[in-house]
């Protein structure tokens, strides 16, 4: 491999050769068997294309909004926790490299550099994506950090009542970072495994539940996205509540190993939702073709996680930046190359799943 990565899957090599293995393993790790990790991309690879032929693609669109924020493409930074585990420099080269793709980045509720070092490092648009601490006051006062700190929303993990068991993580006794974001020590007994599960079994609320969505809704007036909805049942749930949003997600396939992957699970959200509200998605999102094909099963937008780990760690902000730019470029190739001038161009008719009628052979 020539030095300069080609597509977004090389970076993780890169990072693999250059990250120590806990580090490596942590990022790039799922549950139990992994079976879901392996399906979020798998599942990409099932669904076939179904390109339209001689339209005029002299110009390819790939900007929109979302909530009302312009993008120059339908991709996002997805929360990701602790990039100085990655780069000394963390999260915060991360928003730049958004800032400088001109896409929306999402800050996990756990970063290694504060809400406000983030905040004023560069002007891109950011998302706050939160958990619910036991002490309720915690959560509360990032949300409030975050809102007076110029982020447009909230994602609410709704996923992680408990850590999933990564395997990994344990073997490894993985490190819980202390993160000088909030006022709490991540100092936890050393029970011989992962240091960073014992403190989210310490400090998550298990007991979070929809009676919560209102809580929320009360002390802030950015809108609220449920981040981990996986069934037209909770979609449903969601819309009553009075989300502004929902994204589709499996958190990476960390958590719970035997889900769908999220790819398969999106068209199920997105037929209950009907338009009411957006629906964005993340999981297993490495080609542009991928990005199409989740716009084409009715994603207004999707979030891009490990790649953009993985680019960071190898090249910094370059790298963090080239990740979502290879993205941007190869959809506009898909784009063009499907007869797809604009997003609103992409239709379900240009992607064919393997549930889908078996008379058509494409
Ligand atoms: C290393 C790592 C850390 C993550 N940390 C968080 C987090 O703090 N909060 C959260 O809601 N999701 C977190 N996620 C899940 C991502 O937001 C996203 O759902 C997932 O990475 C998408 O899958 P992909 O990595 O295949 O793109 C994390 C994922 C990874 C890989
Ligand atoms: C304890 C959770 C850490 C951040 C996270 O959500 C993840 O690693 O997936």
């Amino acid at each position: 491999m020539g030095d300069e990565p080609v597509n977004v899957k090389e970076y993780q090599i890169l990072a693999k050769q250059a990250l120590p293995k806990m580090y490596y393993d942590y990022f790039a790790g799922g549950s139990e068997d992994q079976h879901t990790l392996r399906e979020n991309v798998a599942a990409f690879q099932r669904i076939t294309l179904r390109p339209r032929i001689l339209v005029d693609v002299s110009k390819i669109d790939m900007s929109t909004t979302i909530l009302g924020y312009k993008t120059s493409a339908p991709i996002m930074i997805a929360p990701t926790g602790m990039h100085k585990l990655a780069h000394p420099e963390g999260e915060v080269l991360t928003a730049k490299a958004a800032a400088a793709c001109d896409v929306i980045m999402g800050l996990s509720f756990m970063p290694t550099c504060t809400i406000e070092e983030v905040a004023s490092s560069c002007n891109a648009i950011r998302f706050f994506q939160l958990y619910v601490f036991k002490r309720r006051e915690i959560s509360a006062l990032m949300v409030k950090r975050a809102e007076a700190n110029g982020f447009k929303a909230i994602l609410l993990t709704v996923d992680t009542p408990k850590v999933g068991r990564r395997e990994a993580d344990i073997k490894n006794k993985m490190i819980a970072p202390q993160l000088k974001n909030f006022d709490m020590s991540t100092e936890v007994d050393d029970s011989g495994g992962s240091k960073l599960e014992a403190f989210a079994a310490r400090s998550f609320d298990p007991s979070l539940s929809w009676k919560d969505i209102a809580w929320l809704k009360s002390i802030t007036k950015l809108p609220v996205l449920l981040k981990g909805v996986l069934t037209r049942e909770d979609a449903v749930k969601a819309i009553e509540v009075g989300v502004e949003g929902i994204i589709v997600s499996n958190h990476g396939a960390r958590q719970l190993d035997y889900v769908p992957a999220t790819i398969n699970a999106l068209e199920e959200v997105v037929l209950a939702v009907q338009g009411r509200v957006p629906v964005l998605f993340d999981g297993g999102i490495r080609r542009g073709t991928d990005v199409f094909k989740a716009l084409a099963l009715g994603a207004q937008a999707v979030m891009v996680g490990r790649p953009v780990v993985f680019g960071l760690t190898t090249k910094g902000e370059y790298g963090a930046r080239r990740v979502i730019e290879m993205l941007k470029d190869e959809l506009e190739l898909t784009m063009a190359l499907s007869g797809c001038p604009t997003l609103s161009d992409i239709t379900r008719n240009h992607v064919r799943m393997q549930s889908d009628n078996r008379h058509c052979r494409m």
